[in-house]
């Protein structure tokens, strides 16, 4: 998806961004792109040469006054900072982007900090690699951006924080730290753990055995390859909220290790299999619950899978060819096989397009397995 950068922006003055890391960069971007002045900070200079280098905005002036500073570092230090940026710029309104939002409210209530003038932030939205390079300037296009005002926040405060995650083309939602932080476990935190628990149960497999690997393990492992120092701070950061939704995921998996437990014993064990069965019935009704693009209900696309050889180009002359055939691409995924010299995309279309589109491509000469 892009963002319609030709769209005048919302956000008015200059915007300082302070940690030019992943999320930090993809917000300037974002906001450069629209023509906001943004200004970059970062203790690491390369990083802030790398965000100015890949057109995120400019470095710091003497005379700089910004109207809103985005903290975007990273969250065991993110109170210190909004603090520090409060004194600083007096006159500005401060948000940040950390994962976890009631601890660092608690610290900077009970030093003192103005928070009149500040409103906690997240997106929800990232990736599993960290720093500038990573950036990208539509990682917020169509996600939820929560914003976590407080009774002490002024008037207008919250609509220039608002303003400055639609520009960066995200929804708003607003709610209270904690609320916040008990969905973050949820929906964030708990699954990190449970995925990167999974994926640790490789280390110790055979090659044969990994080599075997389908998209089911890559779908579900995916952001086991998140920043183990960043997850740290977040897991510390909401260790109540994580530690009760793994403790009822725990429950679920001693119940499926003893209906397997019973199955070894007495293949016809019973009550065991219809255990196995609701385990995975109830995968499928939390999964349905997922909110599909822009937070609506998931859509029913329909998969058209295409064998893509394994070349220069030739994704994106798919890409060309869906286009070229009238269609909206809603999704793609990639699954390549071990040895094979070609890829199958699963390009994600509404039903109705399906069958026009594999006529189309089959047409262009490109293989869509019936
Ligand atoms: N990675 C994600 O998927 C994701 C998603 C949503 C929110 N967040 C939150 O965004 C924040 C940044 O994460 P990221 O993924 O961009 O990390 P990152 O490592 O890519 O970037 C962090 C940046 O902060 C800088 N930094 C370190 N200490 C600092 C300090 N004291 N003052 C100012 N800057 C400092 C680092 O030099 C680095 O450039 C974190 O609070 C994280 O919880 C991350
Ligand atoms: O998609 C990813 O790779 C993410 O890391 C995204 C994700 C998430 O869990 O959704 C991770 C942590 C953030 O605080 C917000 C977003």
């Amino acid at each position: 998806m892009t963002l319609d950068a030709s769209a005048p922006a919302r956000t008015t003055g200059t915007v300082r961004v302070v940690g030019t890391g992943l999320l930090g960069t993809s917000a300037a971007l974002a906001l450069h792109q629209r023509g906001v002045d943004v200004v970059l900070a970062d203790p690491s200079p390369t990083a802030m040469a790398l965000a100015r280098d890949l057109g995120a905005g400019r470095f710091p002036g003497p005379d700089d006054d910004p109207r809103l500073v985005l903290v975007a570092c990273p969250p065991d230090v993110v109170a210190d900072v909004v603090a520090a940026e409060l004194a600083s710029h007096p006159s500005a309104v401060v948000t940040d982007v950390a994962s976890v939002k009631n601890g660092p409210l608690l610290t900077l209530r009970a030093a003192g900090a103005d928070l009149s003038r500040y409103v906690g932030g997240h997106p929800m939205a990232g990736r599993e690699r960290h720093g500038a390079v990573a950036a990208r300037s539509d990682l917020f296009a169509g996600r939820p951006w929560v914003l976590t005002s407080t009774a002490e926040t002024r008037p207008g405060a919250l609509e220039l924080v608002r303003d400055l995650a639609v520009d960066c083309g995200a929804a708003v939602v607003t709610m209270g730290a904690e609320e916040h932080d008990a969905a973050v476990a949820v929906v964030s935190h708990a699954p990190q753990v449970a995925a990167s628990l999974v994926a640790a149960r490789l280390r110790e497999a055979s090659e044969p055995a990994v080599a075997l690997a389908g998209q089911g393990l890559r779908d579900v492992t995916r952001i086991a390859a998140s920043d183990p120092a960043l997850w740290a701070q977040i897991l510390a950061g909401n260790a109540a909220e994580v530690a009760d939704v793994l403790a009822e995921l725990r429950a679920d998996l001693d119940e499926v290790i003893g209906a397997l437990r019973a199955l070894t014993a007495d293949p016809a064990a019973p009550g065991a299999r219809g255990r196995l069965a609701r385990a995975i019935a109830d995968g499928g009704s939390g999964r349905d619950r997922i909110p599909g693009k822009h937070g609506s209900a998931p859509a029913a696309y329909a998969t058209v899978v295409v064998v893509v050889p394994d070349q220069p180009g030739e994704l994106a002359r798919l890409l060309g060819d869906v286009s070229a055939a009238g269609v909206n691409l809603e999704d793609l995924r990639l699954e390549h096989s071990a040895g094979q010299r070609v890829a199958l995309a699963a390009v994600d279309v509404l039903p109705a397009a399906a069958e026009h589109l594999a006529t189309a491509l089959r047409a262009g000469g490109w293989t869509v397995p019936l």
